[in-house]
């Protein structure tokens, strides 16, 4: 295993080595080296004067590594040769064999014209991308998915059943079919709908248990709407909410309205109203004012207008009768229980007037939504739920119940070394967006999962934005990409590429947020045929029905295996297909896949991240260096007539140092990585505990990931960031003088809204 010790192993001298020497360096022995570490320079210059030593690359790696793509082409031919024979069967060290080329920038600057802008004359440090990369111990794929069986759906629609017959009022199934096309009910459906119609004659409440994409939505908001219609009673928005539904996302619960608003087309006299966090409040109140049959909203916000807000306890009085908790065991992880609890006081102790609603149930059902059935939730369902009933299509019991994956979901998995993360993603968002122009009718969503909102800003800006070959489409959350952009090999530079990038955090305004997930998920003239991609934390995770994802890439693992599921559910709803892919580290992290194969009683696909991902990538072309300009390439064209197609491993080198060059000339953009690297190296270590034996951030090989964020090694400043900030904290602590009472409830104030805004901030 590596330590963090030797975070340097495999790293290249990114040295200034002696101009005239460049195109000899294996026989020039008296090269002078300058810049970088004393150590090192040292190390370099005895393996130029011939002499070993004591490391573990030999001379001839350290040659292939500053050797030059031209120049050496027939000499790292016969160094291949010579590695191939002398190394043993490791995958790394073939890797290693394979690579015939290294690039310094220094040293194409110096052969431009002997000098180096200042940048990158540093002496920094450039890791080669395929050595020294620990080594990769699963062999075979235990959890092996059976191309040759047949799958059904598992949250598909049954079409032996109807709607008509689980007891559904006419109008609103003809509204289902006619509107909605919606015509036969998913198994849990065909399970739970009976059970809460007849709630007012059997009183129990229900846990609802069931798949991703199975339905859950319209599983609980069709029962209950239709028992409104089926009182046969005049009803509209002054007679009182029946139902409050709580969902732990203010994503979720815009879906949860949004579908509530579309199943109540057909009846427009009942009236949902929304509840959420980062919206006026004032007009929150003004639209309860109003009236209001349903309310969907998020733990904080509901509470806050049962507390302060007169009109909503009134109009619950007569009518409520339903309380519904949406992804329970979101809103336990989210630590809502007080708040859930504080919601039951209040609403429990509102009388019911049962004379106004007979045919209504007598007393308030409780019901709880989760598509698994571990750890907390079950908790939530002790305090919440009166004399419950499970419903699961899996099992009749709790303990007998399983959660799954959709069965028709093709898992996949791949074990990347942490420095070669970016470029197969790039590899295979490159792939994707292939294979979606293949299609130019269709729109092609991919939801790309990252650990924290600074890592997902330094994805976006490294594929949204390059050779600023884009267009900004909402704020700067939406953009598309314009002629001329190269971030994929399969671009064509004489051709617009079809892809949207977008971001989604919890760190992006509401209103951002909603406005940038309406994009992603309308189908119109602005995405049609497009490959719309997203990066985005575990914010779009829970319970978002987005139309038609295609793909989920889980770059980062989630913090705990429960959203994995929900993170895949994203894609294979509702009975369509789908695929996900699951990146993991070579060592500890490979152990995480005996931990989920639970979830995947179908097993799964294990990739090589080279030869699946990376070579049908790379393939068959050349990708062009950023810092030679477009007229020297040219020029250098017409001069060796042909243009020459590189290896696969040659190109990605290239596309990763573009990225590093990037990086170097753009301050802001260098910002941008160092922030994600090292939250992303905070957030690791917040794996929850059963977990962190395959996440353990003491196993990170820090040089390694820095090179994922593009940088040449670890920021400097890391870890200090944190104590600097204590100290001026302590400094401040210290010098302070007694608080004006106004200035500090000024301070309290603000600090409040800065808390609510950052609600759900991952
Ligand atoms: N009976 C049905 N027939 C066809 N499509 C359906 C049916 N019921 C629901 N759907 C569709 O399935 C999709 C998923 O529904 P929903 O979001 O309620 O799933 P869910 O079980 O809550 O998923 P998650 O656990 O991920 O939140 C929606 O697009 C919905 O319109």
């Amino acid at each position: 295993m590596s330590s963090l010790d030797d975070a340097d192993d495999g790293m290249l001298l990114n040295f200034v080595t002696d101009d005239s020497s460049t195109s000899k360096s294996t026989s020039n022995n008296s090269q002078k080296v300058t810049g970088g570490r004393w150590k090192d320079r040292r190390k370099l210059q005895m393996m130029l004067d011939g002499k070993k030593t004591r490391g573990k690359r030999s001379q001839q790696d350290l040659y292939k590594e500053t050797g030059d793509d031209d120049e050496h082409d027939e000499d790292s031919k016969s160094n291949k040769k010579r590695s191939t024979m002398n190394n043993n069967n490791s995958r790394n060290q073939t890797l290693m064999t394979n690579k015939k080329t290294r690039e310094l920038d220094n040293k194409l600057a110096s052969r431009k014209g002997g000098v180096l802008p200042p940048n990158t004359a540093s002496s920094e440090i450039v890791s080669s991308l395929f050595t020294s990369n620990r080594e990769i111990s699963t062999a075979v794929n235990t959890n092996k998915h059976d191309e040759n069986i047949k799958i059904n759906p598992s949250n598909a629609p049954s079409m032996e059943d109807s709607f008509d017959a689980l007891g559904i009022n006419d109008t609103l199934v003809s509204h289902l079919v006619e509107k909605m096309r919606i015509t036969k009910p998913t198994n849990i459906q065909k399970l739970a709908i009976p059970n809460l119609i007849s709630s007012n004659k059997k009183n129990n409440d229900l846990f609802i248990h069931a798949q991703t994409g199975s339905g859950k939505t319209l599983t609980y908001l069709l029962p209950i709407i239709s028992s409104i219609l089926e009182m046969e009673a005049h009803v509209d928005r002054k007679s009182g909410c029946f139902a409050l539904i709580v969902a732990p996302t203010r994503e979720l619960a815009s879906q949860i309205y949004q579908v509530a608003s579309t199943l109540t087309n057909c009846c427009h006299y009942l009236v949902p109203c929304l509840l959420i966090g980062g919206e006026r409040k004032k007009s929150e109140k003004a639209r309860l004012r109003k009236g209001c049959n349903f309310i969907v909203g998020t733990p904080g916000r509901i509470l806050d207008h049962l507390q302060n807000t007169k009109v909503i306890r009134e109009q619950m009085g007569d009518s409520l009768r339903y309380l519904v908790l949406d992804e329970g065991d979101k809103l336990m992880e989210l630590g809502f229980e007080q708040t859930i609890d504080d919601i039951l006081k209040i609403i429990h102790e509102v009388p019911i007037n049962n004379r106004k609603f007979p045919k209504l149930p007598s007393r308030i059902i409780n019901v709880l939504c989760s598509a698994t059935l571990k750890g907390r939730v079950t908790k939530l369902g002790d305090v919440a739920l009166q004399n419950y009933k499970l419903i699961s299509v899996s099992g009749k019991t709790e303990k007998e119940t399983v959660t799954v994956a959709p069965d028709q979901l093709l898992q996949q998995i791949t074990i990347v070394p942490p420095k070669l993360r970016l470029v197969t993603l790039a590899a295979e968002l490159n792939n994707m967006t292939k294979r979606a122009k293949e299609n130019p009718e269709q729109t092609t969503r991919t939801m790309v999962f990252l650990s924290c909102s600074d890592s997902v800003e330094f994805h976006f800006e490294t594929f949204s934005s390059n050779d600023s070959h884009h267009k900004d489409i909402v704020g700067d959350t939406v953009r598309l990409l314009t002629k001329g952009n190269t971030i994929f090999p399969c671009f064509d530079p004489a051709e617009t590429p079809k892809v949207l990038c977008y971001k989604l955090h919890g760190s992006l305004s509401q209103q951002m947020r909603t406005q940038t997930l309406k994009h992603f998920a309308t189908d119109n003239d602005a995405t049609k045929g497009k490959h719309l991609i997203m990066f985005c934390t575990d914010v779009a995770s829970r319970g978002l029905d987005l139309p038609y994802v295609s793909t989920v890439i889980e770059v980062d693992p989630p913090f705990a295996a429960e959203d994995h599921l929900h993170r895949i559910g994203r894609t294979a709803r509702a009975g369509k297909p789908g695929e996900s892919l699951l990146f993991l580290l070579p060592g500890e992290e490979e152990g995480y896949m005996d931990y989920i194969k639970p979830y995947h009683p179908l097993g799964w696909q294990l990739l090589k991240f080279d030869e699946d991902i990376l070579k049908s990538a790379f393939s068959d072309l050349r990708v062009a260096r950023n810092d030679i300009t477009a007229k020297d390439a040219q020029r250098k064209k017409s001069k060796d007539k042909t243009e020459k197609i590189l290896e696969w491993d040659t190109n990605a080198t290239t596309w990763h140092l573009n990225v590093e060059r990037r990086l170097l000339e753009d301050s802001t953009y260098k910002n941008v990585a160092m922030r994600g690297y090292t939250s992303h190296v905070r957030a690791y270590a917040t794996h929850i505990t059963q977990e962190k034996k395959f996440f353990n951030v003491r196993c990170l090989h820090l040089g390694h990931l820095a090179k994922s964020f593009g940088l040449r090694e670890r920021p400097k400043s890391m870890g200090a960031l944190g104590s600097k900030q204590q100290k001026m904290e302590d400094d401040a602590f210290k010098n302070k003088k007694k608080e004006d009472p106004q200035m500090k409830l000024i301070r309290m104030a603000r600090k409040a809204v800065r808390a609510s805004a950052s609600e759900f901030n991952y």
